[in-house]
């Protein structure tokens, strides 16, 4: 579905503050540092990302993946460095301000509302992604919209049988693929997934991650993954991005990047075959 289906063209509560993202360059950090104490967890990242690509980023415990993200979607001020969007620097901006712009992140269960269902929290982000206002909300057309898109977006998660289960009662594969719904239906044009199948179960692993191979084959979308599970990381990526004590020690093909030497120093004489093992390798 696309977003033109929902009608909002003329609609004067919405607005759509992201300028058209075609022919501008995607996701760009420069120089991207944070310090905590004396401690630098990022330490001059610098790297771009393209619309269509796939890049994970991995790196040992603490190596600074998660910081990294905070960093881009802006729940992390910078002590350095500037992250640019659509050539747009959005450095200054908090997150819901770079949530609006296009960064969508998925947040490991936190941005659910435990106590409404799962249709009802898929409404909210579309309302949301389209700022549909107290008034129109309360229309019967605009709250039938909104339904049957976010009905959708449930359908697409394999989770359309649920959509009336509170969200507290799902299990939590189901809520951490409800997770992927609500970014789906904020239409982001960056889509950040940190560990998106930790906890989950064998079966339910290769649901999310087929989500997130539909995404990149249907969508021309930045994605960004953080992903402890080594096979994961080799089926999705296009390019993989390796931090180690914060700063950024290699950046390239998948195969390549695991094979090469400073890749296998930083995971201490793991063989590329074996990074998962025993927690280290790439997590
Ligand atoms: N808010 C904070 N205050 C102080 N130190 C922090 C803070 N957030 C992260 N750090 C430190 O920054 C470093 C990087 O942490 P980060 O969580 O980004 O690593 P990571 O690569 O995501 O690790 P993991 O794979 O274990 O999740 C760690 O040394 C961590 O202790």
């Amino acid at each position: 579905m696309q977003r033109n289906d929902l009608d909002v063209a003329t609609d004067t509560s919405t607005v759509d503050s992201r300028a058209e993202p075609a022919n501008r360059s995607g996701l760009e950090i420069r120089d991207l540092s944070i310090t905590f104490g004396g401690h630098t967890a990022v330490d001059r990242v610098s790297c771009a990302f393209h619309a269509g690509t796939l890049t994970s980023i991995v790196g040992p415990n603490g190596a600074g993946k998660t910081t990294l993200f905070n960093l881009i979607s802006g729940q992390l001020n910078a002590t350095a460095g500037s992250v640019r969007l659509f050539d747009e620097d959005i450095t200054a901006l908090g997150a819901p301000a770079r949530a609006d712009k296009g960064l969508g992140r998925a947040f490991q269960l936190t941005n659910l509302f435990p106590g409404l269902t799962a249709l009802e929290n898929v409404r909210l982000a579309v309302a949301s992604r389209y700022r549909i206002g107290h008034i129109f909300w309360q229309m019967a057309a605009r709250r039938r919209d909104i339904s049957d898109r976010a009905a959708a977006y449930l359908e697409q998660v394999n989770l359309g049988k649920r959509a009336d289960t509170p969200v507290a009662n799902l299990p939590h594969g189901d809520q951490r693929k409800l997770e992927v719904a609500l970014l789906l239906a904020l239409e982001p044009e960056v889509f950040m997934f940190d560990e998106p199948t930790a906890g989950m179960s064998v079966d339910e692993v290769p649901v999310i991650l087929d989500l997130i191979a539909d995404i990149k084959k249907h969508q021309n979308k930045i994605i960004l993954l953080v992903e402890h599970k080594m096979d994961v990381v080799r089926s999705l990526s296009d390019r993989i991005v390796v931090l180690h004590n914060g700063e950024l020690v290699a950046d390239g093909e998948p195969a390549q990047v695991i094979a090469s030497p400073v890749v296998q120093q930083v995971y201490l004489g793991t063989s590329p075959d074996q990074p998962a093992a025993a927690g280290s390798a790439v997590s």
